[in-house]
């Protein structure tokens, strides 16, 4: 009999999370069905929504890049890696044909399959299919990503450069700042020691017309008063808010958006809205990494044992890069 270790959630987070928030578990695996592949987790994803959507019985969600190690489905053979949503487990059996999403990974020479985790998967698309479909974005304009070094920031702002924007990202330590000027930003801004507001000024005289904001909260009321007319704003995550114990308080911003005429619009990738975009933007995404016009920087944490860890780091903006679990 298989056994599987299973990371849930033990008490409520409460703040930002905590080790003692989390209990390591084993779970014995039943025998497989008809169409029923048993998987092992090789790499797993550790993303920020997981400090919002966890299953009422304590399950962490997340997608994992795993091994089919026993199979019984034909079309998925044993050896071949296959892109999960299953969590934080171990091993997991897996039925082909119910499973919501569970996608065989092609070998693509050059890549390695934990991009599907990031860069060529969800926030990958995420960045993708948010900045083109919703941005409107024009050569010439000016773009504000924030969380600038991170699996979506880094990507929408190589795609923005690619296309001819001036990209300013904002970032929370010098070296991403210097990554992200490496990667092509025009400029980089440390929010931990540099005066945004005058940054802004100096790097956008005559205003922002995208602003792309992935951490809400006072960053993104700065970033707002230096909107043009007609300018955008992609809501795509408010990480600074995730831990908030009392309900946010911010500027009321009616009037520029009145006055200014401006576009806010969240996005959510799993939307059925965006399904229909999912292959076309990861193969967009794909091509654009063997070209090297799109660089992805992991951050790669090994042992299955540190997955708490590794998500709490999200928090502290200990991260460079993706996060992914090495098993
Ligand atoms: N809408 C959607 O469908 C999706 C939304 N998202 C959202 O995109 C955002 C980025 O996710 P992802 O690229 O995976 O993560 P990242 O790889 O960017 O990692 C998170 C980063 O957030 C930054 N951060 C953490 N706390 C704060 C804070 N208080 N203020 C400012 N920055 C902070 C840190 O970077 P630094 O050191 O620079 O502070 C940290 O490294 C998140 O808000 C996430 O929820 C992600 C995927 C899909
Ligand atoms: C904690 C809120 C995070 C929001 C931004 C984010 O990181 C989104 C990530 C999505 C995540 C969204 C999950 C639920 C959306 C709520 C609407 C619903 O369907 O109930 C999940 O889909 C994976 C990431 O794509």
């Amino acid at each position: 009999m298989t056994k599987a270790q299973v990371w849930k959630l033990k008490t409520a987070f409460d703040g930002i999370p905590k080790p003692e928030n989390f209990e390591l578990i084993e779970e014995d695996l039943p025998r497989l069905k008809d169409n029923q592949i048993l998987v092992q987790a090789v790499y797993l994803s550790v993303d920020p929504y997981f400090r919002i959507f966890v299953g009422s019985d304590g399950d962490l969600p997340g997608e994992q890049v795993a091994k089919i190690i026993k199979s019984n489905a034909p079309d998925y053979p044993v050896g071949s890696l296959v892109c999960v949503h299953a969590g934080w487990r171990s091993h997991t059996v897996v039925n082909v044909t119910k499973s919501r999403r569970l996608e065989l990974i092609r070998e693509v020479p050059g890549l390695s399959p934990s991009l599907w985790l990031g860069t060529a998967g969800m926030p990958g698309v995420t960045a993708y299919v948010s900045f083109f479909d919703k941005c409107a974005p024009k050569s010439g304009e000016v773009i504000v990503v924030t969380a600038a070094s991170g699996a979506v920031g880094a990507t929408v702002g190589q795609l923005a450069k690619n296309l001819g924007l001036t990209v300013i990202g904002i970032a929370g330590s010098k070296d991403k700042c210097e990554y992200i000027k490496s990667l092509g930003f025009d400029y980089a801004i440390n929010y931990k020691e540099d005066n945004i507001s005058d940054a802004l000024d100096k790097a956008a005289p005559n205003g922002v017309d995208i602003y792309y904001d992935n951490v809400g909260g006072a960053i993104a009321d700065t970033v707002f008063g230096k909107l043009r007319s007609h300018g955008r704003v992609l809501i795509c995550g408010l990480i600074s808010t995730y831990n908030n114990t009392t309900e946010e308080t911010g500027r009321n911003w009616s009037k520029d958006i009145l006055f200014k005429q401006l576009k806010i619009q969240g996005f959510i990738v799993s939307d059925p809205e965006h399904s229909s975009r999912f292959s076309t933007a990861r193969n967009e995404l794909i091509s654009l990494l063997r070209q090297g016009k799109v660089k992805a920087k992991e951050h790669v944490t090994e042992g299955f044992t540190k997955m708490p860890a590794a998500f709490i780091e999200l928090f502290t903006g200990a991260n460079f890069g993706k996060a992914i679990v090495k098993a």
